[in-house]
């Protein structure tokens, strides 16, 4: 059994949706990142790679490719999940936390679950979704950006 933990903040910008575990969330912002700037998939997948020493998400998918411009972070999240096959893992749970004032993500964590359950080959209840404000404090607090953490166990397949 493996353990691995992930953290990623993006910057909140124009737009009308952002994307968050996968699914298309409205809101009246956007977020300002390479690809689509999903924080909740881009913690999963450090925390993925990290329970195998396997770098981060900018090691396998560099912000200078412009391969990754705009991309959907779910091929980066199955890509970690075929990096995890490979080496005779899959992934037991995951646990991720989203930190924003705003949009709500509670009415969108299901979706999420099975978006990432859906991408990973495990069970919905396999997967985790959390939200939590930091109470109007910080860069979160004052609506600049939106982070996420996420931890998982890896297992033998
Ligand atoms: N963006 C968010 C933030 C929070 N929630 C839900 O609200 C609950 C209360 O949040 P506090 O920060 O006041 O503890 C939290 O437990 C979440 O269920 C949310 O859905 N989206
Ligand atoms: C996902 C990548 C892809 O180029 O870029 P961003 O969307 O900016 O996201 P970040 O969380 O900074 O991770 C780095 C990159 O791997």
């Amino acid at each position: 059994m493996r353990i691995g933990q992930g953290y990623d903040v993006h910057a909140f910008g124009e737009g009308d949706h952002i994307m968050l575990g996968g699914v298309r969330v409205p809101h009246d912002r956007g977020v300002l990142a390479h690809s689509d700037g999903d924080v909740a998939l881009h913690a999963l997948c450090d925390a993925m790679l990290g329970a195998l020493a396997l770098g981060d998400i900018g090691k396998h998918f560099p912000p200078s490719d412009e391969r990754w411009r705009g991309a959907d972070s779910r091929q980066f999240l199955r890509h970690c999940n075929a990096l995890i096959g490979e080496r005779g893992y899959k992934l037991g749970n995951a646990d991720v936390t989203v930190i924003c004032e705003r949009p709500k993500v509670g009415p969108h964590a299901q979706a999420m679950r099975e978006a990432i359950a859906a991408d990973l080959g495990v069970p919905a209840d396999a997967i985790s979704i959390k939200a939590t404000t930091t109470e109007q404090l910080g860069f979160t607090g004052r609506g600049e950006g939106i982070a996420a953490m996420a931890v998982c166990l890896l297992v033998r397949a």
